[in-house]
């Protein structure tokens, strides 16, 4: 019998990496984290803290200099670049503040081209599910110009959804969206999550955007200087004018313990 798998869907072990250069910025030192499946985490922190770096190794677009990703049970640096390809492919949903919808496509075609890419059937009940969470049904034949931004956003959603990913990672989904196309945006991730199972990871810096998650970290430096369980918009925007204020000071920001 095989091992049942483990309760992360991601696992970063002493993840660091460092940009060389003139003057060598180190973006990740260090950092510790699991996310639980079937949960959502945002990600937060100052501009350069190390949050995109942070999503990168931990969705195999990058590789860090030293620690461990592990992915479910695949840890990320035993795979050459072609199965880091499929792995990504195949297990990793992406949504991103840019679309990046195929402008010739329709949004049918857009919503299937990851199983297209990957030589895979879709499964139509699942197809018509997701759709369905996504409220396109009337829009299948559309081209992604003829749409809003946050009926866009949709389609990129349900294109993330439809390989049914172990993990959803996104990257200021709600950055180009007006307030209520926003709160519709997040309301549906949240529910993919609660009705889905997924796991999902979000940077943001937005605390109401933050405040969907289940649990949001805060980066400062390349290191997670807080991590809080369900905390409320104020609670986030309080964390963040603390640290804000610390850096002004010039004071240093401790690292969370554990
Ligand atoms: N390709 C690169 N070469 C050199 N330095 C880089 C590179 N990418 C990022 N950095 C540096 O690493 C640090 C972390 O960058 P990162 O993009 O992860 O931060 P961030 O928290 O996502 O910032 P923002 O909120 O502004 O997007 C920053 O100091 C940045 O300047």
């Amino acid at each position: 019998m095989s091992a049942p798998p483990p309760p992360e869907a991601v696992r970063l072990e002493r993840v660091s990496k460092t940009y060389e250069g003139d003057q060598p910025v180190t973006a990740l030192a260090e950092v510790d984290v699991r996310f639980l499946r079937g949960t959502m985490t945002a990600v937060m922190g100052p501009s350069g803290s190390g949050k995109s770096t942070l999503l990168h190794c931990a969705a195999g677009l990058d590789r860090p200099d030293s620690g461990r990703v592990v992915i479910g049970s695949t840890d990320l640096a035993t795979l050459p670049e072609k199965r880091l390809t499929e792995l990504r492919r195949d297990r990793i949903g992406f949504i991103f503040q840019a679309f990046n919808l195929v402008g010739a496509l329709t949004v049918e075609q857009n919503i299937l081209l990851p199983l297209r890419l990957s030589g895979r059937r879709p499964d139509t009940a699942w197809l018509a599910q997701v759709i369905g969470r996504v409220g396109l049904d009337h829009r299948l034949g559309h081209r992604p110009a003829e749409l809003s931004g946050g009926q866009q956003q949709r389609v990129a959603i349900a294109r993330a959804l439809v390989t049914r990913p172990e993990v959803i990672f996104c990257d200021e989904p709600t950055g180009a969206l007006d307030t209520q196309t926003a709160a519709d945006v997040l309301a549906l991730l949240r529910s993919v999550v609660d009705h889905f199972g997924q796991t999902v990871i979000m940077v943001t810096h937005d605390p109401v955007a933050a405040s969907y998650a289940n649990r949001v970290m805060v980066l400062a430096d390349g290191r997670i200087v807080q991590d809080m369980p369900q905390p409320g918009v104020r609670r986030i925007a309080e964390e963040l004018a603390m640290l804000d204020r610390r850096r002004r000071q010039q004071q240093p920001v401790p690292a969370r313990e554990g």
